[in-house]
């Protein structure tokens, strides 16, 4: 059945509770049968006071997984790399155990450690440690390493960032390029991605963009965490997006344009995560009132992005808000979808 109207009323209000729970801006983007809808509500910028816009560049965090995702579905498709044979086949000697497959990497159920839990244990002295490094991929596994797997190979779901790092490896070493150029030739390019850019190693972000602000823990106050690398998550999380850019990338997905059927079909089968919620390879499926979802969440300091499509890819939405570290404000956000595809 066709999807109700989005609710741009109860969309505007969440928004507009998000800034009263400590967010300086954010917005929504929703680009329905063609048409874009645009809703933004507080500042870009705590300093100059300018206003957040639906076209403002944004920092997409793990949203970036499932661009990676689909660079290696690419590679399946052209037969370099299978989804059940061992990571260690492609990277001889990189992890401790030979049953990890592609697919268990893709599907978050390797059991790598998340190294990020290292990082970011404390929340605001962990961002400023790494803010301007920049690490090698290596460097980032030796930080997964350094503790055992979480499970065995392949047998639950346990979200790690290391997963992904793996992922962009495997990328360099099958096409023999940069994970900047796999994005920009396989992706960014074909769909006219203009707002998106892979800018790792740079801590700065190209054109127009909103400020990000993470919340620190205890206090609450507010760092302005703009500029960084991204390097600790790179291939992770690194990528610089918008909801213009992120809406059409999702719909084009779902609709078979970036890979064949069949491995579109491997990208939705699915690890449960929660009663709502499940995990296919490098995608999540949001399990709505009025049905399911497709897409990604994002955080990185001072951005939480939410990227979701209908199953049929006829409606996306590109939700922001720029603060992270802030879970009334994630709670609040994560209703956008609700109003945007249930009405
Ligand atoms: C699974 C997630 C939520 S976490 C994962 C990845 N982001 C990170 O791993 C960064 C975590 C630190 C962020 C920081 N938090 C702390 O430092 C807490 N001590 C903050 O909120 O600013 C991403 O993006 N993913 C999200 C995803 O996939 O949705």
């Amino acid at each position: 059945a066709p999807l109700a109207a989005p609710d741009t009323a109860e969309l505007r209000k969440t928004l507009r509770t998000a800034l009263s729970q400590g967010a300086p801006g954010a917005f929504a983007r929703v680009d329905d049968n063609g048409k874009a809808i645009h809703l933004a509500e507080g500042v870009a910028d705590r300093g100059t006071g300018r206003a957040i816009g639906t076209g403002d560049l944004i920092r997409v965090g793990s949203v970036t997984k499932t661009f990676t995702a689909v660079v290696l579905l690419q590679l399946v498709d052209e037969g370099k790399l299978k989804l059940d044979t061992s990571v260690n086949t492609y990277l001889p000697g990189l992890l401790p155990d030979r049953r990890i497959t592609v697919r268990h990497v893709l599907s978050h159920r390797s059991g790598l450690y998340d190294h990020a839990n290292t990082l970011f244990a404390q929340s605001v002295q962990g961002f400023e440690n790494v803010r301007n490094r920049v690490y090698t991929y290596r460097q980032l596994m030796d930080l997964s390493l350094a503790k055992p797997l979480t499970n065995k190979p392949g047998a639950v779901y346990s979200y790690s960032n290391a997963n992904f790092v793996v992922a962009g490896m495997l990328i360099e070493k099958l096409t023999k390029k940069s994970v900047a150029t796999a994005y920009q030739e396989r992706l960014i390019k074909p769909l006219k991605l203009t707002d998106t850019y892979y800018v790792h190693p740079k801590n700065t972000i190209p054109g127009r963009y909103s400020r990000g602000y993470m919340t620190a823990d205890s206090s609450g106050r507010k760092i302005d965490s703009t500029r960084q690398t991204v390097s600790w998550a790179q291939s992770a999380g690194a990528l610089v997006s918008s909801g213009k850019d992120l809406n059409k990338f999702l719909s084009a997905l779902v609709q078979g344009k970036l890979t064949s059927a069949a491995q579109l079909k491997q990208m939705l089968k699915w690890t449960p995560v929660n009663s709502t919620q499940a995990y296919g390879l490098g995608l999540r499926r949001r399990d709505l009132s009025c049905g399911s979802v497709y897409g990604h969440t994002g955080t990185v300091q001072g951005y939480y992005t939410w990227a979701f499509t209908s199953k049929n890819g006829k409606r996306s939405l590109t939700s922001f808000a720029n603060t992270s570290n802030n879970g009334t404000v994630y709670a609040t956000m994560n209703r956008t979808l609700e109003a945007a595809f249930c009405g």
